[in-house]
C-alpha cells in the first residue's frame, strides 16, 4: 500500500567551475601574462512551497533533482557563468529531513517560502590571480569545489481545518464530493481512498476551509496496523473533527454508537492532542430514514454515547443538511481562529499594564460574539 505523505528524493547542487590556466597570446606580444579566469559558482537546490500542490506523489516519478554546474573559467580573463539554482516545488506543510542523519532541515509553512537544501560548489581560481612580482607566469589554478549532495526525506502533514473520521462506507468521499467546490488544484488530487483527500469548501464568496478525508481509520491503527497511523498523522493540525456515521438501517453491521467508540479509542491511544480536539457528530444517509426513524436513531446514539457536542443529520448523496453543517463549521472555525489569535496576543502583550490595543473594532463589548449574527 502506498502513501503519498512521504517521499525520498536526492538533491545535487552544481559543482563549482574550475579556474583556467591560460596565457595571453597575441601578435607582437611575445610574452603575454597569465589570463586564465575564475570558474562560476555551482547552482544551489532550494525547495519552494507552493499552495497549488497538495501531494508528494510526483516525487515517486522524479527523485533526482540537480542544479546546474558552474562553467569553467576561460582565457582572456573570462569568468565562467554561475550555474542556475534549481527550485523544486513542494506542498505547503512539507517537513524536510536529512535522510542519513535524521536531522530536521526545515519546514515550509507558507506559500513562496524557500529552503536551501544543497549548496552549490564554490568556484575555482584562474591563474591570472596567481600572478605576482616573483611569479609572472603562474601555472596554478584551483578546481571548483563539489556541490552538496544529499538524500532528503519529505513528510507532509496536511494543513486541513476539518478532519473526517469514519468507518469505511460511512460516506466520507461522498461528503467531500458534495461540499467541496470544484477547484482544479484540488480536483487533480487522485480520487482514491488510499490517499487522504483534500476538499476546499467555499462558503459565500471569500470564506473557505479545508476538509481532509481520512479514510480507513480502523481498530489498532495507533499500533501501526492497517491504514490508520499514517492517516491519523494527517489529523494533527486540524481544528475540528467530524465523526461521520452511517445511520441507514442496513448500512452497516455494527451499531453506529459502537463504531464511534472504536474510533474514539483509537484517537485516544494515538494522542491526547487529538482526543482533545473538538468533535462533532454527523449522522449520514438520513435520506434512507423517515423523520421518525431518524429522530429515534439520533436520540439513541446521543444517549448511548452521552454525546455533548453538536449533532448534524445529513445526506452526503442528496446534499440535504450539508448547507447548514458547512455554514456552522465555517462559523465555528472562525470563532476558533479568533480564539487562537487572542491567545497569541495575551501571551505576548499586556506585560506593561497598558491598555490593550487589541480590541476588535465592531466587536460588542459584552456578551458572546456570534459570527453568524
Ligand atoms: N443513500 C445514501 N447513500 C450514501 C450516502 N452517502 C454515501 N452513500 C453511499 O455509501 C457508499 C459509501 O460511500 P463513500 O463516500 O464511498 O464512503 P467512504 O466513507 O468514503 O468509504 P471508504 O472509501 O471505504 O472509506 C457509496 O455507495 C455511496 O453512494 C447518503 O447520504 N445516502
Amino acid at each position: 500500500m502506498k502513501f503519498v505523505d512521504e517521499a525520498r528524493i536526492w538533491v545535487e547542487a552544481g559543482d563549482g567551475g574550475s579556474g583556467c590556466v591560460s596565457f595571453r597570446r597575441e601578435k607582437y606580444i611575445p610574452k603575454g601574462g597569465p589570463d586564465g579566469g575564475d570558474g562560476g559558482d555551482g547552482g544551489s537546490v532550494y525547495l519552494l512551497a507552493d499552495n497549488n500542490i497538495n501531494t508528494l506523489v510526483d516525487f515517486r516519478y522524479q527523485r533526482r533533482h540537480r542544479a546546474e554546474r558552474g562553467q569553467n573559467g576561460m582565457g582572456r580573463q573570462c569568468t565562467g557563468r554561475g550555474g542556475q539554482d534549481l527550485s523544486v516545488t513542494v506542498p505547503v506543510g512539507t517537513r524536510v529531513f536529512d535522510e542519513e542523519t535524521g536531522e530536521l532541515i526545515g519546514e515550509l509553512l507558507e506559500s513562496g517560502q524557500r529552503l536551501l537544501v544543497a549548496k552549490g560548489g564554490f568556484h575555482g581560481i584562474g591563474n591570472a590571480r596567481y600572478k605576482s612580482s616573483t611569479n609572472r607566469t603562474p601555472r596554478q589554478s584551483t578546481p571548483g569545489t563539489l556541490g552538496e549532495r544529499r538524500q532528503l526525506h519529505l513528510e507532509l502533514i496536511l494543513l486541513a481545518d476539518v478532519g473526517l473520521l469514519g468507518f469505511p462506507n460511512a460516506g466520507k468521499s461522498s461528503f467531500i464530493r458534495q461540499v467541496s467546490s470544484a477547484r482544479p488544484k484540488v480536483a487533480d488530487y487522485p480520487f482514491t481512498t488510499l490517499y487522504p483527500n483534500l476538499g476546499v469548501v467555499r462558503v459565500g464568496r471569500n470564506r473557505s476551509f479545508v476538509v481532509a478525508d481520512i479514510p480507513g481509520v480502523i481498530e489498532g491503527a495507533a499500533d501501526g496496523a492497517g491504514l490508520g497511523i499514517h492517516f491519523l498523522k494527517h489529523l494533527a493540525r486540524t481544528r475540528l473533527l467530524l465523526h461521520l456515521v452511517d445511520v441507514a438501517p442496513l448500512g452497516s453491521d455494527e451499531d453506529p454508537a459502537e463504531q464511534i467508540r472504536k474510533i474514539e479509542a483509537e484517537l485516544e491511544s494515538f494522542s491526547d492532542d487529538l482526543m482533545d480536539k473538538e468533535r462533532w457528530l454527523v449522522l449520514n444517509k438520513v435520506d434512507l430514514l423517515d423523520a421518525e426513524e431518524y429522530e429515534a436513531r439520533r436520540s439513541a446514539i446521543v444517549e448511548h454515547l452521552d454525546w455533548q457536542g453538536p449533532v448534524h443529520g445529513i445526506s452526503a448523496l442528496s446534499g440535504a443538511g450539508t448547507d447548514v453543517l458547512v455554514r456552522d463549521l465555517m462559523a465555528r472555525l472562525e470563532q476558533l481562529k479568533l480564539g487562537d489569535d487572542a491567545g497569541i496576543v495575551s501571551s505576548s502583550g499586556d506585560s506593561g499594564g497598558e491598555e490593550s490595543e487589541w480590541d476588535m473594532p465592531g466587536t460588542p463589548d459584552s456578551g458572546e460574539w456570534h459570527p453568524l449574527d
